[in-house]
């Protein structure tokens, strides 16, 4: 049971397949980063994360409890790592999909919900699990909640540490897919090959706005989508969309 990258097309693949309900290994760190790396490449259109029946489990909580020996900021340090992954996600250039079978808990729904698009499998089940456990959210997953759900949902996700349905997220617009059980994988890989007939500097500097608009003024974000939109259009991405579109066709962008 491992942690491995595969590319298939121009898709980048995190395979989690570890034990206990794919629960964090260093390896996925690190396998992250190196789709988040790799993901630079122009003939990279798209990364998918991907787990085994479960998605993952989060933080191994056999490892968490040995942490009570480290000093304060050794503990900060390992934390680090995953915020650092976070981070590079946040940054990535082309669509991130995670194609979640089961569900998802703890570090684990941090993961999903720093992806773009979540294909979930009908019934995976999706919880913050850490105050079960006396911990506090990590992963960025309180900046996730706190702005896809209304306050007191958040507040109940993460006080109570109940699960909430694949269903339900899809219906809150947050899951994008349900798929049969065993599909999800099946099903980002199309929802890949869609994106990837995109137009591709387009998207990445769409994905860039949106993910920066989080957490900025509405003055500043007009001023980056002036700077983006001026590029957009002196692009032969904007040409050929354009042209497409005046002779009644679909447009077919460079892939
Ligand atoms: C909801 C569950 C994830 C799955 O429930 P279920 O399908 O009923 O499966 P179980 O029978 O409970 O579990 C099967 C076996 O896997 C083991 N296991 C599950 N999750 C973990 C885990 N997180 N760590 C270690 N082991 C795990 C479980 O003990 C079973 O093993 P045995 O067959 O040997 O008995 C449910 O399992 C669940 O709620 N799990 C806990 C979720 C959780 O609390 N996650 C951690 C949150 S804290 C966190 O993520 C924090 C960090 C901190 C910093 C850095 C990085 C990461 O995370």
């Amino acid at each position: 049971m491992t942690v491995r990258l595969e590319r298939q097309g121009s898709s980048l693949i995190v395979h989690n397949s570890t034990e206990k309900r794919g629960a964090i290994t260093p390896d996925l760190y690190q396998t992250i980063a190196a789709a988040m790396e790799q993901a630079r490449a122009p003939d990279i259109r798209c990364v998918i994360l991907t787990g085994g029946d479960f998605f993952c489990a989060g933080g191994n909580l056999k490892v968490l409890a040995t942490r009570a020996a480290l000093a304060p900021q050794e503990r900060r340090a390992k934390i680090e790592i995953l915020h650092d992954v976070i981070r590079a996600m946040h940054a990535c250039p082309v669509p991130i999909i995670a194609a979640v079978e089961g569900g998802a808990a703890g570090a684990g729904l941090s993961l999903t919900l720093a992806c773009d698009f979540i294909v979930a499998s009908r019934g995976a089940q999706f919880t913050a699990a850490y105050v079960k456990a006396g911990l506090t959210p990590d992963g960025g997953l309180t900046h996730a909640l706190s702005r896809l759900l209304p306050r007191q949902m958040a507040m109940q996700l993460c006080l109570i540490g109940g699960a909430i349905s694949a269903e339900q997220l899809h219906a809150l617009g947050i899951v994008f897919q349900l798929s049969p059980i065993g599909e999800t994988l099946g099903d980002a890989h199309k929802l890949a090959e869609q994106l990837s007939r995109g137009p591709a500097r387009a998207q990445a500097r769409i994905r860039q706005l949106l993910n920066e608009a989080q957490d900025t003024t509405l003055s500043d974000q007009l001023d980056r989508e002036a700077a983006f939109m001026a590029e957009a259009q002196g692009d032969s991405e904007a040409a050929i969309g354009i042209q497409a579109f005046i002779e009644k066709r679909k447009a077919e962008f460079q892939l």
